[in-house]
């Protein structure tokens, strides 16, 4: 296998891993002793907040009136596509029960969790989008309770659109709380009385981490840190599309990889070359964050093959996948590892981080080798039953006691001799063995 590095980064999406979790075990460690005490020391320290967390309903509604009438237009319009995706999702999702033999019935029950805890980061930026991606999807599961949390923004109040997406999406309890913090706080029902019982959405390696710890005693939606994006293309592609969608996502932060993998050097070096000079006109926040996140992450990687491509494209498992090639229908057939997929130049990662449908809560560092993203899927419980004639009881009370016997659990199978002599009195049966030691 050829496989050629016109660029080699410094670090991978697991080089600042270390670091992130020293500071999530000592927070969430603080916050189990001393709860909302700890919870709101830290929102002071961390991001100066030390006004109200929940936002009553007045506030919310005072805010709401402020947010102008297109900006609601643009919100409403991007809930209702992410609504829709969720609801065909949650429509895809059935209940079905199944004669396994004369007698007995299982099923499968689809059910929302109870309390669901969406979290949408407001660091470097408002993420207005990250709102509406978690509480529409959780509102259309059907979950009960959603409890919302995101960041001050930049020293003042939660940014006024975010609180509209939260609000307009579904969202029954709002809080101004950014970091480890806010998973905190959702996980243990701090201010709401009501612990989620899963938390979803993105946010720095701080708020990834966060998740992770607290796996457990919460679900959670999947490790959803810092963006990446790949992007394939052969020799078909636009260079200047190509280099335009890297940078698209390396605005993101300085942890951010974008990496190129191509059948084509020639594509390669002129995508190369354009870079920098893309980075350098963006405006100062997302200049700094690309121009690190390029120097420190970004790759670029030439394979003789397409069928190496999808070998090299699988190990990365971006979050984002582009795919800027001719056959595109090969590449959906072929490729296995991917957050979300985008075929063909007509579509970019920045439509579905915004506004197409499909989620955008995706998951990085690897995580989609085993885990799709954000879905009405997270939301929701596949819980099994199954009930059973006396007829039908007979064989499989037989099969549960000789396996019980074999494996030296007697007490179980005794409850299958109880069921066999109670429904079925003065038969013999052939129970196995019983244990002795
Ligand atoms: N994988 C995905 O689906 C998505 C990922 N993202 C990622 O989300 C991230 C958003 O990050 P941010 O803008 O930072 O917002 P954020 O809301 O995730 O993080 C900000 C919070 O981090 C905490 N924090 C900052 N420095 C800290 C420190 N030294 N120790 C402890 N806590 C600290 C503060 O409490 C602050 O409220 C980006 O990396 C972006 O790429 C965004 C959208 C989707
Ligand atoms: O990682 C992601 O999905 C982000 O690209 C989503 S957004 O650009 O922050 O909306
Ligand atoms: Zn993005």
């Amino acid at each position: 296998m050829t496989v050629i590095y016109l660029k080699k980064a410094d670090k991978t999406p697991e080089t600042e891993t270390g670091t992130a979790q020293q500071v999530v075990t000592e927070m969430l460690s603080a916050i189990g002793t001393r709860g909302e005490a700890a919870v709101r020391e830290y929102a002071k320290k961390l991001d100066s907040w030390d006004g109200e967390i929940v936002m009553s309903r007045e506030e919310i509604d005072r805010r709401a009136a402020e947010v102008p009438a297109s900006v609601r237009r643009d919100i409403d319009f991007a809930i209702k596509q992410v609504s829709d995706f969720a609801v065909a999702q949650r429509d895809s999702m059935q209940e079905f029960s199944v004669g396994l033999h004369p007698g007995v019935t299982a099923g499968q029950r689809v059910l929302p969790v109870n309390v669901a805890g969406c979290y949408a980061p407001a660091g470097r930026y408002a993420h207005i989008a990250s709102a509406y991606m978690g509480v529409a999807t959780a509102k259309a599961a059907g979950v009960k309770t959603i409890i919302a949390c995101s960041g001050p923004f930049r020293g003042g109040p939660m940014h006024p659109y975010l609180m509209y997406a939260f609000d307009r999406a579904g969202a029954d309890v709002i809080m101004t709380l950014g970091g480890v913090q806010a998973i905190a706080t959702m996980a243990y029902g701090l201010f709401s009385g009501k612990p989620a019982d899963v938390i979803v959405g993105p946010g720095n390696k701080f708020v990834a981490e966060a998740k992770r710890t607290l796996f457990g005693k919460v679900g959670i939606d999947v490790f959803a840190g810092p963006s990446e994006v790949a992007v394939i293309a052969d020799e078909t592609a636009d260079s200047a599309m190509v280099a335009s969608d890297l940078v698209g996502q390396a605005e993101h932060g300085h942890e951010s990889p974008a990496w190129l993998f191509t059948t084509s050097k020639a594509l390669a070096q002129d995508v190369m070359q354009r870079i920098p000079a893309l980075i350098d006109a963006l405006p100062p926040t997302a200049r700094d964050a690309a121009a690190s996140a390029w120097r420190d992450y970004g790759e670029v990687i030439v394979c003789d093959t397409r069928e190496e491509v999808v070998v090299v494209s699988d190990k990365y498992a971006s979050e984002h996948l582009e795919v800027h090639t001719k056959d595109l229908d090969w590449w959906l057939e072929n490729l296995t590892c991917y957050g979300s997929l985008f075929l063909g130049e007509e579509t970019t990662v920045a439509f579905g981080d915004k506004t197409s449908g499909p989620n955008h809560v995706l998951p990085t560092k690897g995580a989609a080798r085993y885990s799709g993203g954000l879905s009405v899927h997270k939301f929701m419980k596949t819980l099994t039953w199954q009930r059973m004639t006396r007829e039908g009881a007979r064989e499989i009370a037989e099969v549960t006691a000789r396996i019980s016997r074999l494996e030296g659990m007697e007490a179980h199978a005794r409850t299958a001799d109880d069921r066999l002599a109670k429904y079925f009195p003065g038969q013999t049966f052939e129970l196995g063995e019983p244990v002795v030691a």
